[in-house]
């Protein structure tokens, strides 16, 4: 594994440490190795040698930017997002505000047809750009959880994966900010804030402009250096179940930048609704036993939708948990 340095600030609530980097086209008994040590680590890593096409990637790129690039009226046409669809500074259902904007997909190509002709003008090019990159982007996340070794495919045409695009507009902070979540951190303001993705993984993307965060296991916020040419993976809350907590899905954030704006693109892979979200067999020993009750995807999410984006709703489906205040749903 290639541990990049980086040149970072380093702050009370911040660490200049370097991000995992792997390198996919190594000898496959040694990467599987390094895939293991990262999720266990940091829940997080950068890979190098993908094998998804440039042109992909940039057609993406560009529809994404010519979607932003419409006049507000334009972008409401394809929202609100009900999850699906245009949000602008709403994220989820219960009250958590970013400053983004952004395109909500689900990966079925019939979703994405219909959702199209509200997205753009030539919705037949907007839907090929979205499919082409969710085949690929599915493709590493398979290859990635091959490499974690339970052959764990995602290609079920039920699979409740989805695409997101992340728009956030050059923002000053607001002159309102508290101090204590951005110590040293100048300029930037929340466009995404704290939280664990539900899914299995997280096949993130974004152009050469930074922002996103990840939190290490003792709270230390790490800043990681964007890089368009490559894909970042992050360990998601069911891949934690999965793994019974040898993996630990990681926390992170996404701040905003003061001089430019950027665009993330997420492919979220998830199972279908019905699959049930339990640790697999040969992560239950007598020494290590289930830490997690048995529940199906479609659970977990309508538990997830019903709590905010910072909660740790893992602790709901925890086994002799101590509930934690922050999980109480928000009241209508
Ligand atoms: C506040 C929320 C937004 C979110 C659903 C949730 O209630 C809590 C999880 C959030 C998240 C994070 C990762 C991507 C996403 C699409 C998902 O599945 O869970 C978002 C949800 C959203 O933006 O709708
Ligand atoms: O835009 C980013 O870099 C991160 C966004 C994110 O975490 C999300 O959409 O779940
Ligand atoms: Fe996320």
């Amino acid at each position: 594994m290639v541990v990049a340095s980086s040149m970072m600030i380093r702050t009370k609530k911040t660490k200049a440490v370097g991000i995992p980097t792997i390198d996919l086209s190594m000898e496959r008994a040694e990467l599987s190795k390094q895939v293991v040590k990262a999720c266990e680590e940091y829940g997080f890593f950068k890979v190098v040698n993908h094998s998804v096409g440039k042109e992909v990637i940039s057609t993406l790129e560009e529809q994404g930017a010519e979607f932003f690039s419409k006049t507000a009226a334009e972008k409401h046409r394809a929202g609100p997002a009900t999850p699906f669809g245009y949000g602008c500074r709403n994220i989820g259902p219960n009250g958590d505000m970013g400053d983004l904007e952004y395109l909500l997909l689900h990966t079925n190509p019939l979703t994405i047809s219909d959702r199209s002709k509200t997205i753009s003008n030539d919705p037949i090019k907007f839907s090929c750009a979205v499919n082409d990159y969710i085949e690929s982007t599915r493709e590493l996340a398979c290859e990635i959880l091959d490499l974690v070794g339970e052959g764990l495919r995602l290609q079920d045409v039920q699979s409740d994966s989805l695409l997101r695009i992340n728009h956030y507009p050059q923002m000053v902070k607001p002159k309102s900010w508290d101090p204590s979540l951005m110590k040293g951190n100048s300029n930037s303001s929340i466009g995404f804030g704290e939280h664990s993705d539900p899914q299995i993984l997280t096949i993130l993307r974004s152009n050469n402009v930074g922002g996103l965060q990840i939190s290490t296991h003792d709270g230390l916020w790490i800043p990681v250096p964007p890089d368009s040419n490559e894909f970042f993976v992050m360990v998601g809350d069911a891949l934690q179940v999965l793994t019974n907590g040898r993996f630990t899905s990681v926390r992170h954030r996404a701040l905003t930048n003061p001089l430019k704006s950027r665009m993330s693109m997420m492919y979220f892979a998830a199972p279908p609704l019905n699959w049930w979200i339990t640790p697999l067999s040969k992560m239950v020993t007598p020494h290590n036993p289930t830490l997690y009750k048995p529940f199906t995807w479609a659970q977990y999410k309508q538990a997830a939708y019903s709590l905010r984006l910072g909660a740790s709703r893992l602790d709901l489906f925890k086994l002799q948990q101590q509930q934690d205040s922050n999980l109480v749903p928000p009241s209508p």
